[in-house]
């Protein structure tokens, strides 16, 4: 034994195992750095464990919003789809109510029997005319024009005749008027036409002519022949008169015509004279 051990030994406190001791302690501080290690390893796993759950999570929001987006896309096709169904029902609807307007100005403008113009329509072209006239000056006239004793046509043959006849007329006035001359079936066997650019003289050589065709002219109607005359009153339109006084007093003329005997062309008196 050393001096040194057996002091130790003297005092108490030697111990016979201080190298294993060591050892242990050595072995005990390994293991708690093991510990530490091991903390470390746990820590680690939990973030790791927190990250993959948010990944996770953004990744079903991800899958989430792409099928809504998905859906949103289906649902605005669709609109699309719609909308273009829409629009072609639309069109065909504008040409439908375009056609029916075209038809119905047509109907309102056209004399479906004579294929003259209706009252209203040369009542409009007429205004239109005598507003030119006004601006520019020039010869305007007008005839007015009635089937004489017509009545008798109907009584004699039927309807179906005298709208025969009525055509027949309407045809023969169209075609001895110039182009540019408006033509209109006024009432019932009544009839108007305005000759722009057409001074009196020539208005009533014109009518003349109308008058002789019709008498000369008479429609065929199951294998008979039905004669008819015409009476027409005529009035050179004056400077700044209306055209329902030229009307007015065109209607007179052919008043006239009708009391002196029909089958002729009476020329109206000036709107000044005329009561
Ligand atoms: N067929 C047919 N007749 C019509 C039409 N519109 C009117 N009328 C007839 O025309 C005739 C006109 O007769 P009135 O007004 O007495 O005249 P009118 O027999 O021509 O005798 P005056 O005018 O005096 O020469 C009536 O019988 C009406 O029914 C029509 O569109 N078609």
């Amino acid at each position: 034994m050393s001096a040194h051990a057996h002091d130790l030994e003297s005092q108490g406190t030697y111990s016979l195992y201080a190298h294993e001791e060591s050892v242990i302690r050595q072995a005990e501080s390994m293991l708690g750095k093991l510990d530490e290690v091991a903390n470390g390893v746990r820590l680690l796993a939990q973030a790791y464990r927190e990250g993959y759950r948010e990944t996770m999570r953004l990744v079903r929001i991800s899958d989430r919003m792409q099928a809504e987006l998905h859906a949103a896309n289906r649902t605005l096709l669709n609109q699309a789809a719609d909308l273009q169904r829409l629009n072609k029902a639309l069109h065909q609807e504008i040409e439908r109510r375009e056609a029916l307007e075209h038809e119905l100005r047509r109907i309102a403008s056209v004399d479906e029997l004579t294929g003259l113009h209706t009252r209203r329509h040369v009542l409009e072209l007429g205004e239109h005319e005598q507003r030119r006239r006004a601006r520019h000056g020039y010869d305007l006239s007008i005839l007015m024009m009635d089937l004489d004793h017509f009545k008798r046509i109907n009584d004699g043959f039927g309807h179906a005749a005298g709208d025969q006849v009525l055509g027949d007329f309407g045809f023969l006035l169209c075609s001895s008027l110039r182009q540019g001359d408006i033509a209109g079936r006024f009432g019932g066997e009544e009839f108007l036409a305005i000759l722009p650019e057409t001074d009196l003289a020539t208005a009533q050589s014109i009518a003349e002519r109308l008058c002789k065709q019709v008498r000369e002219n008479s429609t065929l109607w199951k294998d008979q022949s039905l004669a008819v005359t015409v009476s027409i009153g005529l009035v050179a339109v004056d400077r700044d008169e209306s055209l329902e006084c030229a009307i007015a007093r065109a209607d007179h003329a052919l008043y006239l015509a009708k009391r002196a005997g029909r089958d002729r062309v009476m020329v109206g008196s000036g709107p000044d004279l005329d009561e």
